[in-house]
């Protein structure tokens, strides 16, 4: 595991190299998702593949930007599926962007999850790394540099309230509106990364994306984005739900699929549990 840690920090380093110096026009590709790639999109996905080329004990890659899974090394036990950079649409208004990583011993599939990373690129490059324990890096004179353990508390202030509006259950926009009643603050730039690093950083609240009338299953992918995040919050003490089930019991047909997905703290989730169970 030393050496996939060695390589994220490697690739973060780069892609921060790059975000920094690269232009940012949209090239002519679409990813399986049906989404036009930046040219960024494209060159950090090269970056952590030609990093994690270099690891043996890395067996199979899945990326946010390719369509299908590949080897790298038949004998590796680790397989890897990665978001290589997460709300690229912000990049042009210059907010927070970042890359996430789920890590897998033997196969894919949240029962073989080992551990979660994810890299925010945003004024510093921080990075959180979630095995037994979730610890923060900051990258400091080109250097990742342990910060602190992050612990979640059982009641946040913080409401990160995803998809759009119109295409809410009426449930959920009047469970949404109960939190802000109750005194929440909205806390949303439309980056998975900030927005639920922010909330792990201060103490808890709710990052929601709901199933909606024009996305039944969601937005956000199970492999490159739900499952990581999942494991990063229940590794912190949080929860990650998809309305009913936990998150990391669920399982994917495919790389490419999708979830409804609710992340944070004890008292945030019960709420969700109760309101989702009484009407979904
Ligand atoms: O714009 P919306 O519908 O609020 O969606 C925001 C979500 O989409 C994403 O940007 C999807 O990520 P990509 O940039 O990797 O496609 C998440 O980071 C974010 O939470
Ligand atoms: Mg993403
Ligand atoms: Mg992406």
């Amino acid at each position: 595991m030393r050496d996939i840690f060695d390589a994220i920090q490697k690739s973060a380093k780069r892609i921060k190299e790059a975000i920094d110096t690269k232009d940012i026009g949209y090239s002519q590709l679409e990813n399986s998702s049906g989404e036009t790639q930046l040219e960024l999109d494209i060159k950090c996905d090269m970056i952590i593949e030609e990093e994690f080329s270099k690891v043996s004990s890395i067996h199979t890659v899945a990326s946010e930007e390719k369509e299908h899974e590949e080897v790298l090394h038949e004998n590796g036990k680790y397989f890897i599926a990665y978001d290589p950079l997460d709300g690229s649409s912000l990049i042009d208004v210059n907010l927070s962007v970042g890359s996430i990583f789920g890590i897998y011993e033997g196969e894919f599939g949240t029962q073989k999850m080992v551990a979660a990373c994810y890299v925010v690129y945003g004024p510093r490059v921080e990075m959180v790394f979630a095995q037994n324990k979730t610890k923060l890096y900051l990258l400091q004179a080109g250097d990742f540099e342990f910060v602190k353990e992050i612990r979640l508390n059982e009641k946040g202030k913080l409401m990160a309230p995803g998809g759009t509006q119109q295409n809410w259950e009426k449930y959920h926009k009047a469970m949404i509106d109960g939190f802000f009643a109750e005194g929440y603050r909205l806390r949303y730039s439309g980056g998975m990364v900030p927005d639920l690093h922010q909330i792990l950083l201060k103490g808890g609240g709710l990052f929601s994306y709901p199933a909606t009338s024009d996305k039944p299953e969601g937005k956000l992918r199970r492999l490159f984005e739900v499952f990581p995040f999942a494991f990063v919050f229940k590794t912190s003490g949080g929860e990650a739900i998809d309305g009913k089930d936990e998150i990391l019991t669920l399982g994917h047909a495919h790389i490419h699929d999708t979830s409804p997905c609710f992340f944070g703290s004890k008292y945030e989730i019960d709420r969700v549990k109760e309101v989702y169970a009484r009407n979904a």
